[in-house]
């Protein structure tokens, strides 16, 4: 089912067209892009920006080689989590001081659950979705684990905000949700489970790894409390590179985050020996930032301030459908629904594992997430309509010879 006006090419030809008139087609030369090949995995690990190698030696060389101590006053080095907060606060619809870079998104995860739970005191049961990445699982497993009678409660997966209703009683704190299912893809109601989540006294904490740079999202509209996610899928900030986290202004003075680290006090620079939290989004840093790493953020999110998230948004949606029309006889797991869909595809296929390598031999880059699924990954930025075109017909080419079966294909590594 359809529900909007984003035109889905019906042929190679019309892919052409769409790509020669794409008003996001000048961003793809800011990528370094396998030369041939189709990179359908930006959902996992972003390619790398143009830009970055020359950033990141003139951290390492200039910065840290030259002016070496003196970088932390002369380049800035001390406020870069809110200088990379504030530029990615627009991309998920958050204001200035809102936002902080810092740590993993797991660490992020501890700090603010732990948060609404301290927030919420009278109250002691966590909401998630059984099917979620798992380290947010485990992690509201160890946070409950910390708090006497608290406990996790998984959920199957919420086709709807309703789906929450029966499980919203007075002794839920915090509802943990990811926007984008990273799986299936699927994109969940940020405003209405809020709203409900609101309703029933509990704090929302979503998830953004699947989402942020993938499409608008409104923190701020829907009155989120905290949000956590990653930099390196469509951020393309790098392998690894350290996490964002959100939290509310109204939240800001009553807060207490447990990771109580020298970077997060007050005066860091003073050394007194009891802890006295930063005013505001700085008290949720912990640590020094991880300097190198930023330095992949820092470049990436110059090209992030030319974006128009609705050009983006609209070509997300346009690749992605044409994926699923162009597999709509395979088990497409995704939903049609645009309003349901992030900027991925599944696709359950019981040989899934060795299908997709036999595509990657033929340079078409996805992933296999266990049991079944085949996962694509759309970013409007670098992938073009034609090549989204090529990648389907591969995919079909590869079924329908029976070219996975080959022995080479059946050897698993580490990662997947
Ligand atoms: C939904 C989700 N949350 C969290 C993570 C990662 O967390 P961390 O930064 O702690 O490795 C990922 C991907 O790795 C993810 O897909
Ligand atoms: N970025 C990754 C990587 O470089 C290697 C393996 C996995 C990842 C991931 O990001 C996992 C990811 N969160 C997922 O959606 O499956």
């Amino acid at each position: 089912m359809r529900n909007s006006q984003v035109q889905i090419p019906t042929s190679r030809e019309q892919c052409l067209a769409l790509d020669a008139a794409d008003p996001l087609a000048p961003f793809r030369t800011q990528y370094t892009l396998p030369a041939n090949g189709v990179y359908l995995d930006g959902n996992s690990l972003g390619v790398l920006p143009v830009r970055t190698p020359e950033i990141v030696r003139r951290t390492v060389e200039e910065e840290w080689g030259q002016d070496l101590i003196t970088s932390w006053n002369k380049h800035g080095w001390t406020e870069l989590p809110f200088v990379l907060g504030d530029r990615i606060a627009p991309l998920i619809g958050a204001g200035p001081a809102e936002v902080v870079v810092c740590d993993s998104v797991s660490v992020n995860l501890f700090k603010v659950l732990t948060a609404a739970l301290r927030l919420r005191s009278g109250r002691r049961t966590v909401l998630g979705e059984r099917d979620s990445f798992p380290t947010d699982l485990y992690i509201a497993e160890g946070v409950t684990g910390l708090f006497e009678g608290a406990r996790s409660v998984l959920l199957p997966s919420l086709d709807s905000a309703d789906d929450l209703d029966a499980h919203l009683d007075e002794g839920v704190a915090a509802v943990v949700l990811s926007q984008v299912d990273y799986r299936t893809g699927r994109l969940l109601d940020m405003g209405a489970i809020t709203a409900k989540v609101h309703a029933a006294g509990a704090l929302m904490i979503w998830d953004l790894c699947h989402s942020a740079g993938a499409l608008p999202i409104e923190l701020t509209t829907h009155q989120v409390d905290f949000a956590v996610g990653c930099t390196y899928k469509y951020l393309n900030a790098g392998p690894c590179a350290p996490s964002f986290l959100y939290a509310a202004p109204r939240h800001h003075a009553a807060v207490e985050q447990p990771l109580t680290g020298w970077f997060g006090h007050a005066a860091p620079f003073a050394f007194e020996s009891g802890y006295r939290p930063a005013e505001g989004i700085g008290q949720f840093l912990t640590s020094f930032p991880p300097l190198l790493a930023l330095a992949g953020l820092r470049a990436t999110l110059e090209i992030w301030e030319d974006v128009d998230l609705a050009q983006l948004r609209a070509k997300s949606l346009a690749l992605t459908g044409l994926f699923i029309e162009q597999c709509a006889d395979l088990e497409v797991v995704t939903p049609r629904q645009e309003k349901l869909r992030g900027s991925q595809v599944a696709i359950r296929h019981q040989d899934g594992f060795p299908v997709v390598q036999a595509l990657i031999e033929r340079g078409v880059i996805g992933d296999f997430r266990a049991p079944d699924l085949m996962r694509f990954g759309f970013t409007p930025l670098y992938v073009s309509y034609t090549e989204v075109w090529d990648a389907a017909q591969a995919l079909r080419e590869v079924l329908a010879s029976g070219e996975w079966q080959a022995e080479r294909f059946a050897t698993r590594g580490a990662v997947t």
